[in-house]
């Protein structure tokens, strides 16, 4: 039996599967997705519709206790995991190796690298992406570490041009991570909290592309985003100002009612290559990529950001996405299990 959802004060509950259950499910083949996420990862992700779609396909979602060992659960074909802290990740890495069987969505090591903005984006501008229809780039940015009053000096050191903005070095889940600054002069850098990094900020039309990734799956959508500073604005205004986290907002951005320059989607050929590359050197599978167009180009664009696990209930057709998904590793499982077999009967 697959588990049924019940809403409890607003929240889906999907964790009525016994432990005889799971083995039964594993035992006639059928895909069994372990989840660790939080409560509002898994509001948004484990949604009706992908668990009726999920059900139909035999794949079935068992939530994981996280005050038993993980070891003792399951068996699991997939663990899907989005959790807060680093003990998580202790615990995950440790099943991982025990169990090289699971498939691990995704591993604690890659994760951790794109929880650091400075990693995030380290090698990026390196990247092949030669006949790709355009540019990838990122923007000049610095990490402080301690002292922001003597960071001026380091960010004219740098080549730095103002206005910056400054991020929370680590994106750790918490909605302080995620307060953005935008620092118009040297003065108003003592001001911000370290440890944090510098970006510069990139005029792009105020039209940010989402760039969802699932496995070998591409999607993207348009958001909204800041707008434009101009060369007035930069030589009057002084200060940091707090960012609105306009980029988040659930609803994509309606292409007609934008400048076509602006709102053009990044080139396919750019946009695979980038996900191909970012894919084997991050080692992640479930991600999104934030990228912008350099305002007056048609094809140089900046990565941002990176983020693991994102808010996949926004991406349209997300469902069929993840179904797929999961019975595309179901099926190369069972393919390994077959060639394993067929080579011991040889
Ligand atoms: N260098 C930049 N130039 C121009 N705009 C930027 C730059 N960096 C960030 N922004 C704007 O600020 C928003 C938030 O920045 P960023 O995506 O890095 O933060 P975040 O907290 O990681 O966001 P998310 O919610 O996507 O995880 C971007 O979506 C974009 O609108
Ligand atoms: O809040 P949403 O569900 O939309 O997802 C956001 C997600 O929050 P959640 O993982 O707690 O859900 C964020 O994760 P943390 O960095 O805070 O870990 C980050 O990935 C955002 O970029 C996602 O928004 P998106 O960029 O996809 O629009
Ligand atoms: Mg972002
Ligand atoms: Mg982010």
């Amino acid at each position: 039996m697959v588990p049924q959802g019940n809403e409890t004060d607003g929240e889906m509950v999907l964790d009525t599967t016994t432990f005889e259950q799971v083995q039964q499910q594993h035992q006639q083949n059928k895909l069994v997705v372990g989840y660790a996420l939080t409560s509002k990862k898994k509001k948004s992700f484990l949604q009706p519709k992908l668990e009726v779609l999920a059900r139909k396909k035999g794949i079935s979602f068992v939530s994981i206790d996280q005050d038993k060992p993980l070891s003792e659960q399951g068996p699991f074909d997939v663990v899907l995991h989005k959790l807060l802290g680093n003990e998580w990740h202790e615990v995950i890495e440790d099943f991982e190796q025990k169990h090289p069987e699971v498939t691990v969505l995704d591993p604690p090591r890659a994760i951790q690298r794109i929880y650091n903005r400075q990693s995030m984006l380290q090698g990026i501008a390196d990247l092949n992406l030669a006949d790709c229809d355009g540019m990838i780039c990122v923007p000049k940015q610095m990490v402080v570490l301690k002292d922001t009053t003597s960071s001026a000096d380091e960010v004219a050191e740098a080549g730095l041009k103002f206005p910056l903005v400054a991020k929370p070095l680590l994106v750790d889940g918490t909605a302080k991570s995620h307060q953005l600054f935008l620092a118009y002069d040297r003065l108003s850098l003592a001001e911000l909290e370290p440890p944090l990094v510098l970006q510069e900020f990139v005029n792009h039309g105020g039209v940010l592309f989402k760039v969802f990734v699932v496995g070998d799956v591409i999607k993207v959508v348009r958001r909204f985003s800041l707008p434009n500073v101009s060369n007035c604005e930069k030589a009057k205004v002084a200060g940091v100002f707090q960012f609105p986290r306009v980029s988040s907002a659930a609803a994509s951005v309606d292409k007609s009612d934008l400048d076509p320059r602006v709102a053009e989607l990044p080139p396919k050929p750019l946009l695979e290559g980038l996900v191909r590359e970012l894919r084997n050197r991050l080692g992640l599978r479930l991600f999104n990529i934030d990228i912008i167009r350099e305002h007056g180009s048609t094809d140089v664009f900046y990565v941002i950001d990176i983020n693991y696990f994102p808010g996949y209930g926004k991406m349209p057709d997300y469902e069929q996405v993840f179904i797929d998904f999961f019975v595309n590793l179901a099926q190369a499982k069972h393919n390994k299990r077959q060639s394993v077999k067929s080579g011991i009967e040889m």
